[in-house]
C-alpha cells in the first residue's frame, strides 16, 4: 500500500463532480483549501538498535529478513485511519518501529520474543497494516527500542478437512490469497471486510473482525475453530473440539488480543464449499426506524440472508451506500422523490436454499414496509464495496475531514444510540466551525441487536484537523459510553478506544485482562501501548 493514502497510488481516484458540488454546496470546502502528502519532506526517526543488536536478530530470523531501512520501517509506523492520513500530511517527522523483522515459523518467533525480553525491546506483530486504532503505533513501552514483527512468512494453508470443513491457515495471508488458496480446493471463508484486500487472517482474529457477509457466515471471531499464539512464556493453542465444556473457551481471552498477548501464527478456520449461486435485491424503506423493524424481523425469524444492510437517510441521499460514480449526486428512484432509507440484500448458497431464503426475506422486508428495487442497486454496491476506500483520500486532499466510527447495541437501543452519537459529532465538528455530514447504516446484525456505522463529513479547519477529528471522536465516544453502546464492534480497542474500556468491562475486567497480561507477557514486551488499560 502507499505510504499515505488506502490502496495503491494507481487506485487513487478523482473525485467525481457530484461530491465536489457536496463539498463545495453543503460544507463549504474546496480543493483550495486541501491538504497534500509530500514525500519529500518525510523522515524517519533513526533506528536505536545498535548494529551487534540487528547481528543478534539476524542470527535468530535470518539476514535477509531483518531490516532497519527507512523503506522498511515507515510502511510500518502508522495505520490506515484517518488520523494516520492526515498526519502523513501534517507530521512528516515519523516515529517509526526501530526494525523490522520478519520470522519464519513459531521457533522464530519464541526465540524473538526470548531475546526481546532479555534485551529490553518491544514489539508490534504486523499484518496487513490497516489498523484504525493506533494498534500499530510503534510504542516502546518502558523499552529501549520496538521492533515491528512482519507475519508475511506465515503465508501458507497448512491443511484443510473437507468433511469437517476446517482448513488451518496462516497469519499472515491476506483475504484474497486465503481465498484463493481455499478456492482451488473448492472453499471460501465468506469474510468479506472492507479492508479485505490488504487485511491478514491474523488480523482478523487479533481484532475480532467483522465482515460484510456477516449475516450469513459469521463474524471473524465465530469462524476461528482453532488459533495458536507464541507467547514470550510458551505456545498456547487454544480450541479442540467443536464444542467444549472444558472450563472457559481460552479462544475469547487470544480472540481480540491485539499483539498484547504474543503472536498469533495460524488459524483454524471454518469453511464453506464456495457458493453456487448469488441473488441480489434492493429495497426501499420511508424511513430507518421502518427499516430497522424489517432488519429486526429478518435476524429474529432467521430467514437467512448472506449479507442485509440498511442505511440511513443521510447515507442514502448522497449514494454513499452504493459507492459507486454517482456518490453526491442524489437518488434516483425515477420519480425525483426523495430515496428514504436504501436496504441491501444478497444470497449465496445452492440455488435451491439460496432460493427459498431470498423469497422468505423479500416476503418479510415487503410486508415491514419495504418496497423492491430490484437487484440494481446491490450489484453496484458488491461490485464497487472494496473500491470507496481510496475516497477518502481525496476528499482529505480536497479539504474535507472524513472518517468512519462504529459501535453496537440491543434493538431496543438502537434508536437512542443513534441519535446520540450523530449529536455528539455534529455539535463537536460545529463548534470547530464546519457543517457536518453525519451518515449511518446497520452493518451487522444479530437476534437481539445491531451494529451502527458512522460516516462523518466535514470541512477541515484550523491549523490540525487531527486535533478537530480527535474533539469529535472523543464527543462520540463519550456518548456511546453513556448511551449503553459498545465502544467498538469490530475495529478493535488499540490505542484510541483503551481509555472507555474500563466503562465497558468493569474494574473487575481491566483485573482480569491485566492478569493474563502478566501471566504471558510477564516483560510487557508485546505491544504495550494497546488494549491493556
Ligand atoms: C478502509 C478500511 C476499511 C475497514 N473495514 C473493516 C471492516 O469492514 N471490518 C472490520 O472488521 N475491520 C475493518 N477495518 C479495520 C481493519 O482492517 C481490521 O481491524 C483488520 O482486522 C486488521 O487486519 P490487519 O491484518 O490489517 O492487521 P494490522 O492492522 O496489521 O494489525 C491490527 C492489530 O492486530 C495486531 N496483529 C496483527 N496481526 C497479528 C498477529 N498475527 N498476531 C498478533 N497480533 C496481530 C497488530 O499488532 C495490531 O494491534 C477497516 C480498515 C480500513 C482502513
Amino acid at each position: 500500500m502507499a505510504l499515505s493514502r488506502w490502496g495503491t497510488e494507481a487506485e487513487a481516484r478523482d473525485l467525481g463532480e457530484g461530491i465536489r458540488g457536496l463539498l463545495r454546496d453543503v460544507l463549504g470546502v474546496t480543493a483550495e483549501s486541501g491538504l497534500r502528502f509530500d514525500p519529500g519532506a518525510v523522515t524517519a526517526s533513526p533506528s536505536r538498535l545498535t548494529e551487534s543488536d540487528l547481528m543478534a536478530l539476524a542470527d535468530i530470523v535470518g539476514e535477509g529478513n531483518v531490516s532497519a531501512d527507512d523503506a522498511q520501517r515507515l510502511p510500518r509506523a502508522r495505520g490506515k485511519s484517518t488520523p494516520d492520513l492526515l498526519s502523513w500530511r501534517l507530521r512528516p517527522q515519523v516515529d517509526c518501529p526501530d526494525a523490522v523483522v520478519a520470522p519464519r515459523d513459531d521457533d522464530e518467533v519464541s526465540a524473538l520474543l526470548e531475546w526481546c525480553g532479555r534485551e529490553g525491546v518491544a514489539i508490534v506483530p504486523f499484518g496487513g497494516g490497516t489498523s484504525v486504532v493506533g494498534g500499530l503505533n510503534p510504542d516502546a513501552g518502558d523499552h529501549r527500542a520496538v521492533i515491528s514483527v512482519d507475519l508475511a512468512h506465515f503465508d501458507a494453508l497448512e491443511s484443510i478437512d473437507p468433511e469437517s470443513g476446517e482448513a488451518v491457515l496462516g497469519a499472515g495471508l491476506s483475504g484474497p490469497r486465503a481465498e484463493a488458496l481455499l478456492a482451488d480446493h473448492g472453499f471460501s471463508l465468506g469474510h468479506f471486510p472492507q479492508s479485505f484486500p490488504y487485511a491478514t487472517l491474523g488480523g482478523y482474529a487479533m481484532t475480532r473482525s467483522s465482515g460484510q457477509a456477516s449475516a450469513g457466515y459469521g463474524r471473524f471471531d465465530e469462524m476461528v475453530r482453532g488459533v495458536t499464539v507464541v507467547t514470550p512464556v510458551g505456545v498456547i493453542e487454544a480450541g479442540r473440539a467443536p464444542a467444549s465444556a472444558a472450563g472457559p473457551d481460552l479462544r475469547q481471552w487470544l480472540l481480540g488480543s491485539e499483539g498484547a498477548f504474543g503472536v498469533c501464527t495460524r488459524v483454524r478456520l471454518r469453511i464453506h464449499p464456495v457458493p453456487e449461486t448469488v441473488r441480489h435485491e434492493a429495497f426501499r424503506f420511508p424511513d430507518f426506524a421502518t427499516g430497522a423493524a424489517a432488519l429486526r424481523a429478518v435476524e429474529q425469524q432467521g430467514t437467512g440472508p448472506t449479507v442485509i444492510r440498511l442505511s440511513d437517510e443521510s447515507e442514502t441521499a448522497v449514494n454513499l451506500a452504493t459507492a459507486t460514480e454517482a456518490i453526491g449526486q442524489g437518488p434516483d428512484d425515477g420519480e425525483g422523490q426523495a430515496a428514504g432509507c436504501l436496504c441491501l440484500t444478497l444470497f449465496e448458497g445452492t440455488a435451491d436454499h439460496t432460493g427459498s431464503r431470498h423469497a422468505e426475506t423479500r416476503a418479510l422486508l415487503l410486508a415491514h414496509g419495504g418496497v423492491s428495487l430490484g437487484a440494481g442497486p446491490a450489484e453496484a454496491w458488491e461490485h464497487g464495496r472494496f473500491g470507496a476506500p481510496v475516497l477518502r483520500d481525496s476528499l482529505i486532499d480536497n479539504g474535507a475531514l472524513v472518517e468512519t466510527l462504529e459501535t453496537a447495541t440491543d434493538w431496543s437501543n438502537l434508536p437512542a444510540l443513534r441519535e446520540a452519537v450523530a449529536g455528539a459529532l455534529s455539535a463537536s465538528l460545529e463548534s470547530s466551525g464546519t457543517p457536518a455530514l453525519v451518515m449511518c447504516h446497520i452493518s451487522h446484525v444479530y437476534p437481539t441487536g445491531a451494529s451502527l456505522y458512522f460516516t462523518v463529513v466535514a470541512g477541515q479547519r484550523g491549523e490540525d484537523p487531527i486535533a478537530q477529528w480527535t474533539d469529535a471522536k472523543r464527543a462520540a465516544s463519550e456518548a456511546i459510553v453513556r448511551a449503553g453502546g459498545t465502544i467498538t464492534h469490530h475495529h478493535a480497542v488499540g490505542v484510541d478506544h483503551k481509555p472507555y474500556l474500563a466503562a465497558e468491562i468493569g474494574e473487575v475486567g481491566v483485573r482480569m485482562l491485566r492478569a493474563v497480561k502478566d501471566a504471558v507477557d510477564p516483560r510487557g514486551v508485546c505491544n504495550p501501548g494497546t488494549l491493556v488499560p
